[in-house]
């Protein structure tokens, strides 16, 4: 069977006069199966924006293939552009129109049947506001009317750029229960979010682009175990033997990082071996606990945007190809 979404050596490069020549994709794959929920997440300027545009016939690729739904687009986009419903950055809407107004006006442009309008008010919660208008409604609301509106001709393929953008803690939760009963009903849906704990416990896959290019992809069960080191925490019953143990393990061939309290050691197969070891230095341990790798950390390492104490990381990830150094980002903290 052919995955909903298909992209191979996308490249796409940006020409100013002003900011000279950028390499935002630079050959960049992915591929999303049926029924999934798949995040797609990037440091800010990688190159997610300009994939989804480029996908969606709003922008033009400078190389590379991409299909939906088995079809080639941009070619196919008039045949499958009906089977797909997406958010691209933040929809402008009416502000004198109410949501029932928008989403009906939207409903006969699309040929879909007028009682759509009511289930999708339904579903993203905006039934009891739907006929105020949309200037009064909060960044939430809209965000949640946006939804409504990509939901409108229920789409095989979802795409949602930022889709809890401004939504509360609640509206996060109820999200994140939309998105999952869209995918067990059978649709596809692609995410693209900061929030990565969010994209840990809804999405079954990732796409993770940095540079314009992908540097990881799978489950994501699969993509924490392949970045999982074998990290454990040890604390010892006195702080103090804590550079005797380091110097131990480090002996035998472990890596260790001191912290004030505790060691962290990596590339560990069997935690007992630590403790034994230790023990026969007369070092006795309080704690040996191993250290499970989460979505943000493995995110963090692999587009190397980590905080760095002390520095300001500047935010551009595409890559200029006219002569000047490359702008790859350094670690860093937020920049200007
Ligand atoms: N119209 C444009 N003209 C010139 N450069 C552009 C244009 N659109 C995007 N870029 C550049 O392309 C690179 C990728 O931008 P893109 O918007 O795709 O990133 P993104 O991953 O969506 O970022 P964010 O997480 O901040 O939304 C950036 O360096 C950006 O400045």
């Amino acid at each position: 069977m052919p995955a909903v979404l298909e992209i191979e050596g996308l490249r796409k490069t940006y020409r100013s006069r002003r900011r000279g020549t950028r390499n935002a994709l630079d050959g960049f794959d992915m591929r999303v199966e049926a029924g999934e929920v798949h995040g797609f997440l990037g440091p800010n300027g990688s190159g997610k924006t300009t994939t989804l545009r480029t996908l969606l016939g709003l922008i033009r690729s400078d190389g590379g293939r991409m299909s939906i739904l088995g079809q080639e687009v941009p070619a196919a986009l008039p045949q499958v552009a009906r089977q797909v419903g997406a958010i691209v950055e933040s929809p402008q809407f009416f502000p004198h129109f109410s949501a029932r107004d928008t989403l009906s006006l939207l409903a006969s442009a699309d040929e879909v049947p007028a009682q759509r309008v009511d289930e999708v008010l339904e579903l993203v919660g905006l039934r009891d506001r739907a006929g105020e208008r949309v200037k009064t409604y909060s960044l939430g609301m809209k965000q949640r009317l946006a939804v409504a509106s990509a939901l409108l001709k229920s789409p095989r393929l979802l795409i949602l750029d930022e889709p809890a953008n401004g939504l509360d803690p609640g509206g996060i939760r109820e999200m994140r229960t939309l998105v999952r009963n869209l995918a067990e009903s059978g649709m596809t849906v692609v995410l693209s979010s900061h929030i990565l704990g969010e994209i840990q416990l809804i999405c079954d896959s990732v796409t993770i682009i940095s540079l314009g290019r992908r540097v990881a992809f799978g489950p994501v069960d699969e993509v924490l175990a392949q970045h999982s080191s074998g990290g454990v925490r040890v604390r010892l019953e006195a702080v103090m033997d804590l550079p005797l143990a380091a110097n131990a393990l480090h002996g035998n061939g472990y890596r260790v990082t001191a912290n004030q309290d505790h060691l962290m050691v990596s590339g560990v197969d069997k935690p007992a071996t630590i403790t034994r070891l230790l023990a026969e230095q007369g070092l006795y341990v309080s704690e040996l606990a191993p250290v499970t790798v989460d979505l943000e950390s493995v995110f963090l390492e692999l587009t190397n945007t980590a905080p760095v104490p002390g520095q300001h990381r500047q935010v551009d990830h595409s890559v200029r190809v006219d002569g000047a150094a490359p702008s790859a980002p350094t670690g860093g903290g937020w920049g200007a």
